[in-house]
């Protein structure tokens, strides 16, 4: 089972060494407006499972907001600290 410690060490890497066909460093790539799209996406999703859909789909489009907001902090170049002292 994944972490968010542990997904945030793999897209860290992912982005270091850029393998092919990581959606991640294509996500990269397309820069932080892409990037915040998707995590609006994500969040009003999350939100719409939340009130009409079942758990499972809720807790997917929870996941999935995760990797979109760790997706950003890697673009951003921001450290799991940088985020971690604001807690
Ligand atoms: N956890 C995720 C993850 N969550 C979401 N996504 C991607 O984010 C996109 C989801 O957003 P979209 O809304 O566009 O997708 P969708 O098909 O419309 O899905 P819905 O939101 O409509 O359900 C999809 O393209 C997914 O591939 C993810 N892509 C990768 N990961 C993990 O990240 C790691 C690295 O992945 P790669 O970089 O691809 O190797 C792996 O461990 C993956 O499991």
């Amino acid at each position: 089972m994944k972490t968010f410690e542990s997904l945030f060490a793999e897209l860290a890497e992912k982005a270091a060494t850029r393998p092919e066909g990581s959606g991640t460093v294509a996500e990269l790539d397309r820069g932080v407006h892409f990037i915040g799209k998707k995590l609006v996406e994500e969040a009003a999703e999350t939100w719409m499972a939340a009130e009409y859909e079942s758990d499972a789909e809720c807790q997917e489009e929870m996941a999935q907001l995760i990797y979109h907001l760790q997706v950003m902090m890697l673009a951003k170049g921001y450290t799991l600290d940088d985020v971690y002292r604001y807690l």
